[in-house]
């Protein structure tokens, strides 16, 4: 006795009706088909000869350098036909005049950073670590880098092929497998990326072993650019400039080597490279001391940061102008030798005095 499962199969399979439906619904397909290449055949015998061979062509090139056309118009990675969006347009020697008193970073940061974009072939992705003071530029001279490799971010400030996080958001969520496929998307997109994490300070103790696989030789991902950023040795930076000054160095005559073990040995010490493997596998590349900015390069930012921003021009960004004596007095040094905030308040403080109306 058949079961009502098997009563339904039955009447499906025993549908008398089926093989007649079907032949109508393939005839009718049949026509449709007919009347396609009827109505194509009439266009094609209303055009000339030339015309078809022509659009035939056209459509055919057309196919093969899609890729190419695309790329006239819109980001791309992988341009081959120039560099037209992603480059080593480092024109380096113009950086110190837009990132003051740091003549370490932008040193040893352009060097390192002209020579991985150079090499078609790297053997592992570039990975530094900015340390500094707040306000300091850590994240000017990445935006600045930015704009410098990536033709989009310095047109309209941002580009599908540099991604920034910041650490203070990473932590509230935890979610690190999030963090490591979102990475992991944008690289297999584009493997000549920028990646920027800030504040890794904040982060809990070996958070970022997570990037270890992208980061280390075995990396799919040899192009790319990783940054962390973050305040932690900024204090012992702090100390031993202000010692080697007092011994009689000169600001500009303070070089890497003599920064390099106090921003190694405390850059580790809190945060996500606290007790990290990216430490014991040696893959980050180096660790990049911030100076703290002193009175003269503040004043840089209040002028250079009323040019850019304001439009203002000579005589009222005149370093010794009244407003800018005003915006410097309302900004906290440290021991009359270095700011506190760097260079963070200078836009705010700025826009406090500035009148309502153009001074001009
Ligand atoms: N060395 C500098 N040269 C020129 N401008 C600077 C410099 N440092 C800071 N600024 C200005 O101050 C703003 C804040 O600096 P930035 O965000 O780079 O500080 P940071 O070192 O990243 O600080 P934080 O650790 O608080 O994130 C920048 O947008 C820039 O306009």
């Amino acid at each position: 006795m058949p079961s009502p499962d098997d009563k339904q199969l039955m009447l499906v399979v025993y549908d008398p009706t089926r093989n007649q439906r079907r032949k109508k619904k393939i005839s009718f397909m049949y026509i449709i088909q007919i009347i396609a290449l009827i109505s194509i055949w009439a266009t094609i015998l209303a055009l000339d000869p030339f015309t078809i061979t022509g659009s035939i062509i056209a459509s055919g090139v057309g196919y093969y350098y899609k890729d190419k056309l695309t790329c006239m118009v819109k980001e791309c990675c992988h341009d081959h036909t120039s560099d037209k969006w992603i480059a080593n347009r480092m024109e380096w020697s113009d950086l110190s005049e837009e990132i003051f008193g740091q003549h370490i970073a932008v040193n040893v940061v352009s060097k390192l950073v002209h020579f991985h974009m150079k090499n078609e072939n790297p053997s592992k992705p570039l990975v530094l670590s900015f340390h500094g003071f707040t306000g300091v530029g850590k994240n000017h001279l990445s935006d600045m880098l930015a704009k410098r490799i990536y033709r989009q971010f310095n047109a309209t400030g941002a580009s599908n092929f540099v991604h920034k996080y910041v650490a203070t958001n990473l932590a509230k969520g935890n979610d690190l497998s999030m963090l490591a496929k979102d990475i992991h998307k944008k690289l297999d997109n584009c493997d000549r990326s920028l990646v920027i994490i800030d504040e890794i300070d904040k982060l809990p103790e070996k958070y970022l072993d997570i990037l270890l696989p992208f980061l280390e030789h075995a990396s799919p991902y040899k192009k790319s650019i990783f940054i962390f950023l973050g305040n932690s040795a900024g204090s012992n930076i702090n100390n031993k400039v202000v010692q080697l000054m007092h011994s009689g160095k000169s600001r500009e005559d303070i070089d890497y080597e003599d920064l390099e073990n106090i921003v190694t040995n405390n850059a580790i010490k809190m945060g996500g490279l606290k007790n990290s493997e990216l430490i014991t596998r040696g893959v980050v590349d180096l660790f990049v001391p911030f100076l703290p900015l002193a009175k003269r390069h503040v004043r840089q930012c209040v002028v250079d940061n009323l040019r850019r921003q304001h439009k203002f021009s000579d005589p009222f960004i005149d370093p010794g102008s009244e407003f800018i004596r005003k915006v410097m007095n309302s900004i906290e040094f440290k021991d009359d030798e270095f700011s506190v905030y760097g260079c963070r308040r200078v836009s705010s403080k700025i826009a406090i005095f500035l009148p309502r109306k153009n001074p001009h």
